[in-house]
């Protein structure tokens, strides 16, 4: 896909990041990834994102991105896939080439690994990465990596295949200030963690769609609740966020790094054999996996 199709795709709706599937040594696991990525892009996802957060891109080695890439690709039928990317320049640069050699549509370019540093050096980051392909690039802007509305606007005159911008710093103030300045030059996604838990507040402050971590495991729900939400249907969205994501929330909240490993353990409940998580995550205790499956047992496949 070109830059200017990749960022069409990602704005035409819902969008999702399937979790990695690991074997019982935690390995990757392609045939379950196959199936489960299969599943999911028969719903209603115009891109799925492999390797990213929720797929675990920070546990993943370099290496195995590009297999993972190629799993999804296989599987996505007529889905794009854009493909995680990040750690330091040098292992961005050679893995965002590694992606596109495996097919990616697209960058999801993660923040760089550990450090603050300052705009100039962002800068510098996101535009080599963005100089080293010829496919389209979006930003996650949280963290050690929030670019300043000049900082941006730079790199869009400087990189035409910059094509997205995706924000998890929840700053309403700071992501409005970026859609009034940057109008349509880029397609803005929210991927604060639960999504569809700000979805309302980032759509108001001018984004064009969010990525739904829950997609992995209740994509019927994920859609419906998104359908509403474009509808302006407020009301079924406030039901949807009592009967299901409220209580998701407070399952996801009860240890550090539950946005992912409750993501897996769903995708498992609906009989996926994703394996679980890699340290430094660890995996929901059987008591909360039965809280989950109960929550779910309503959307059960
Ligand atoms: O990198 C990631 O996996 C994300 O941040 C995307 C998630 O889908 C996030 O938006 C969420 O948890 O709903």
């Amino acid at each position: 896909m070109t830059p200017q199709e990749i960022k069409a795709a990602l704005g035409a709706g819902l969008l999702s990041f399937p979790v990695t599937h690991f074997d019982a040594e935690r390995k990757f696991h392609p045939e379950s990834y196959r199936r489960h990525v299969e599943w999911l892009s028969g719903f209603d996802a115009p891109v799925l994102f492999a390797a990213g957060g929720t797929g675990e891109f920070f546990s993943l080695s370099p290496k195995e991105i590009p297999g993972i890439v190629a799993a999804a690709k296989e599987a996505a039928g007529k889905t794009a896939i854009v493909s995680g990317c990040g750690f330091g320049t040098e292992i961005g640069v050679e893995l965002a080439r590694a992606v596109e050699k495996s097919g990616a549509d697209g960058i999801l370019l993660l923040p760089h690994y550990l450090i603050d540093a300052p705009q100039e050096g962002l800068f510098v980051h996101v535009k080599q990465i963005c100089q080293s392909v010829g496919i389209g690039v979006m930003v996650y802007n949280r963290d050690n990596s929030v670019l300043a509305v000049d900082t941006l606007t730079r790199l869009c005159d400087e990189c035409p295949n910059l094509i997205g911008f995706k924000d998890g710093t929840g700053d309403i103030g700071l992501i409005r200030q970026i859609t009034a300045t940057m109008g349509d030059r880029l397609t803005y996604l929210g991927g604060m963690p639960t999504a569809e838990l700000f979805a309302e507040a980032y759509l108001g402050a001018g984004f064009t769609t969010y990525s739904s971590a829950v997609f992995n495991f209740v994509p019927g729900l994920a859609v419906e609740f998104y359908k509403a939400l474009r509808a302006g249907n407020r009301a079924r969205c406030e039901e949807i966020l009592r009967d299901f994501f409220y209580p998701f929330m407070a399952i996801r909240n009860r240890r550090k790094g539950y946005a992912v490993a409750a993501i897996k353990a769903g995708v498992r409940l609906q009989g996926f054999d994703a394996g679980r998580v890699r340290p430094p995550l660890d995996d929901l205790t059987a008591q909360e996996e039965d809280m989950l499956a109960t929550l779910i047992a309503p959307w059960k496949r």
